[in-house]
């Protein structure tokens, strides 16, 4: 007899059911016109005992959603048999259910968590579009939420199953019971299972407590709430829901009628990163309220949701922890709140992290304001932000890729039990697999980590022996100009006394000047003699304890990149061929249980697979613990030997960077010093200078024509550069005592001129280090001309 049924555009068969719900049987089916592939949802004929209004709600339901993440309704068609009802034809999600996907031994400690994201942010969709459709959907869990795969590779995730779905606002309350008891709101468990009447009525809110069961299971791999015994245990169940205080996530009876085991926090086996578990953990709790005045509403929920999701992820690595980790930044966060995010997970203050990426400090890559949204960097799991703390704390805790426990494995043979126990050992096998992954990788970032930081090392040194030689250059250029400074103010004098000889009348008044300049002079040669000793000390001490930091780097660039577990090790690929062995003994104890009763053969081959069974756990085991855990225990204590070393290398960059700092800045300060020196000195002079034109003006009857308006009326007389060539080491007093040659303008206009130029430019005073250098060669080639003029020409007389 043909299996094929149908109904006006579409044909399914019946031999094989996709899946069977309390009231329906869903098979593939096909459009007749294109041949599409479909699911039709036939209703069994006890779901026609149903109230009719109960029956079609699940079609105007569906009619009025249409969303990606909301199985899609095609048509609503009549069966085309004698007595046939009406038919939903949806979509096909060829993928199987959330609950499928949990229920592989791969996923027994939950889902990875980019799996994990994807469920949270689709079902969110999903149950949005519903809420803004005023849709409550009263049997939400994994078995309801059907897995397309997408052409990129990735799940997407459909809500299904609207039969106990129906019109609800945010403020109503409905009092009918639907859904499935695990996933059930206490004050419904309470109802439903129960069946204490006490006539409670029920909001929208119960679809968020399905929802945080859902999310729980989806991370964990299991239930929040267990009583001993499972479904049997009603009571209990009841009361761990009731009872637990705000803040608890789960809820465990291991023993009967022994004590409940909550727990406000995810357990260790859970897939999920740090990072993520932060955010989850509080999100979880606020779904699993029970209190309805603490409950959220929707909106908030879809904004939590929101918030975890398009959150930024960065990944890093702290070598000290041994801890991969995953930062979950805003968007807006800048690099100070990725520093506290950071600080969260490895308690490494924010202030003391040091943050390389590719061997660069993440603060010389960024800006500190620059929002995390715009760093372009390279940065992924296998290039993460290696964390580091500057001043060589080690963080005291440790973390072990947690796995779960292998059953305890009877030497009986139990046809129901040994499948379970088969395939619970395949889901401790998975999580083998991924610790020993998980210590292969610590290995292989360790190893980088540790280059990473010898090149940090090396750069430092670097730069501090580029920046102790362009110090210890300048200090030469600035001794130089100290002296050609100190020279020329000792000109400055001699080019006075000469004056002070020239002055006749005004000699008193010369000889004061000369001993207030002197004094001056002094004060300003002690000061920077002693700056200028104590620069030349500290640049020798600074020069001697990086050459002890560079000795150090040397040694401590030493490190083993074969210790710990790698992947020349392969020890994931011997986990997973014994994973591949378990797997064959499953699927047999998947056969022996489907038969009941095996003949006398069969029962000793699945006792041969039992023991064989037992065999590979004690292996996988031992291989975990006495291999990788081991070396990735002494490739903590071998890196935390390396880091002190390290640390103590960095210690003493550190210092040799502050005397660099130190010696910069006395540097400025002499530089400084030896400017105002100068500047002083000369504003002295300068002043002398203007006081005596005023004698000489009043002792001889000055010739107006050719006066400078400055020397009439006193005032401080107008720079005049000239360009003088002469080296300034040829000599102190070299110009003073006539011997040099005169290289200013070839023909002065007057001899008066000259003069005005001469004392002009012992007056000026000059910027930066260069100009004042250049001014001690102008002074000098003055000072030199000056001995060629002749003593009316001194003493300011025209020719
Ligand atoms: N569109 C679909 N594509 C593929 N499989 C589907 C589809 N819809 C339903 N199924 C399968 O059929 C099973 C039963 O469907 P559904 O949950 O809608 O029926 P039900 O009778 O309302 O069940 P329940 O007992 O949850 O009320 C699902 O668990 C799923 O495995």
């Amino acid at each position: 007899m043909s299996t094929l049924r149908g109904s006006k555009n579409y044909v399914w068969d019946t031999a094989k059911p996709l899946g069977q719900g309390a009231t329906s049987l869903v098979y593939i089916g096909r459009e007749k016109r294109t041949g599409e592939e479909v699911a039709v949802k036939v209703f069994t004929p006890q779901s026609y005992q149903r109230p009719r209004q109960v029956q079609t709600r699940e079609f105007e339901v569906m009619r009025r959603l249409n969303h990606e993440n909301v199985v899609r309704l095609l048509a609503i068609e009549e069966e085309q048999t004698m007595n046939g009802g009406e038919v939903i034809v949806m979509e096909l999600c060829p993928n199987g259910s959330l609950y499928n996907v949990l229920d592989s031994p791969e996923n027994s400690y939950g889902l990875c968590e980019e799996e994990f994201v994807l469920v949270l942010e689709q079902v969110s969709a999903g149950v949005k579009h519903c809420r803004d459709h005023d849709i409550i959907h009263r049997d939400i869990k994994p078995g309801n939420i059907l897995r397309c795969v997408a052409e990129d590779g990735r799940s997407i995730y459909k809500l299904t199953d609207f039969g106990a779905a129906r019109e609800l606002q945010e403020n109503e309350e409905f009092m009918s019971l639907y859904g499935t008891e695990e996933y059930l709101h206490p004050d419904m468990y309470e109802k439903a299972v129960l069946r204490h009447v006490r006539g409670q009525q029920f909001g929208v809110h119960v679809d968020l407590w399905s929802l945080g069961v859902t999310f729980y299971h989806a991370a964990t791999g299991n239930l929040p709430f267990r009583p001993y015994g499972g479904r049997r245990n009603k009571e209990t169940m009841h009361l761990i829901t009731t009872t637990k205080e705000a803040g608890v996530i789960s809820g465990v009876q291991l023993t009967e009628n022994g004590r409940i085991e909550y727990r406000s926090e995810l357990p260790n086996t859970c897939r999920l990163s740090l990072g993520i578990k932060r955010q989850v953990t509080p999100f979880l709790a606020a779904l699993l309220e029970k209190d309805q005045s603490r409950t959220w509403p929707f909106d908030q929920f879809f904004e939590q949701v929101a918030n975890i999701t398009t959150k930024i992820i960065i990944d890093a690595f702290c070598p000290s922890l041994l801890l991969t980790m995953k930062i979950y930044a805003d968007n807006t966060d800048t690099l100070q709140r990725l520093r506290e995010l950071v600080a969260e997970q490895t308690d490494i203050p924010s202030n003391d992290q040091l943050l390389l990426v590719g061997g660069q400090k993440l603060s010389s890559l960024v800006q500190a304001q620059q929002p995390i949204r715009d760093y372009h960097l390279d940065i992924s799991s296998t290039n993460p932000i290696i964390v580091f703390s500057m001043s060589g704390a080690f963080p005291q805790k440790v973390y072990t890729p947690s796995v779960g426990q292998f059953p305890q494995l009877t030497q009986a043979m139990a046809l129901d039990h040994d499948y379970p126990q088969c395939k619970r050992c395949c889901g401790v096998l998975h999580s083998i697999i991924e610790a020993v992954r998980i210590t292969t990788d610590t290995t292989m970032l360790v190893n980088m980590a540790v280059h990473m930081y010898c090149s940090h090392l090396k750069q430092q040194l670097s730069v501090l022996r580029e920046s102790l030689s362009r110090l210890d250059h300048q200090m030469g250029v600035v001794n130089h100009w100290k002296q050609g400074a100190m020279t020329q103010l000792e000109h400055h004098l001699g080019l006075l006394q000469l004056t002070h000889m020239a002055s006749g009348p005004s000699s008193d008044k010369v000889t004061k000047w000369v001993k207030v300049i002197q004094a001056a002079h002094q004060t300003h040669k002690n000061d920077c003699e002693t700056l200028f000793n104590k620069l030349q000390g500290n640049s020798g001490q600074a020069n001697a304890q990086l050459q002890e930091a560079v000795s150090m780097q040397a040694s401590v660039g030493d490190w083993d990149t074969a210790l710990g577990c790698t992947p020349a090790d392969r020890c994931a690929e011997k986990v997973k061929v014994m994973l591949d062995r378990m797997k064959k003994i499953l699927a047999m104890f998947k056969e022996n249980r489907a038969k009941r009763h095996l003949n006398y053969n069969e029962e000793q081959i699945h006792k041969f697979e039992k023991n064989k069974l037992s065999e590979l756990c004690t292996q996988a085991r031992s291989m975990l613990t006495d291999n990788c855990l081991r070396k990735r225990k002494n490739l903590l204590v071998t890196y935390k030997h390396w880091f002190g070393k390290a640390a103590q290398c960095q210690a003493l960059i550190s210092v040799v960077g502050a005397s660099v700092r130190q010696i910069t800045e006395d540097h400025a300060t002499l530089v400084t010093k030896l400017k105002n020196a100068e500047v002083g000195s000369s504003k002295l002079i300068n002043d002398c200078v203007v006081h005596l034109r005023k004698d000489v003006a009043a002792s001889q009857p000055p010739v107006a024509s050719q006066m400078p308006a400055g020397m009439v009326n006193g005032n401080a007389p107008h720079v005049r550069l000239v360009n003088g060539s002469a080296d300034v080491m040829r000599g102190p007093g070299s110009g003073g005592s006539g011997s040099g040659q005169f290289s200013g303008p070839s023909n002065p206009t007057s001899r008066q001129d000259r003069l005005d130029s001469l004392l002009d430019g012992i007056s000026t005073s000059r910027q930066s280090l260069e100009e004042l250098e250049q001014l001690v060669n102008e002074n000098t080639a003055l000072i030199r001309n000056f001995g060629s003029l002749t003593e009316e020409e001194k003493n300011g007389e025209t020719a």
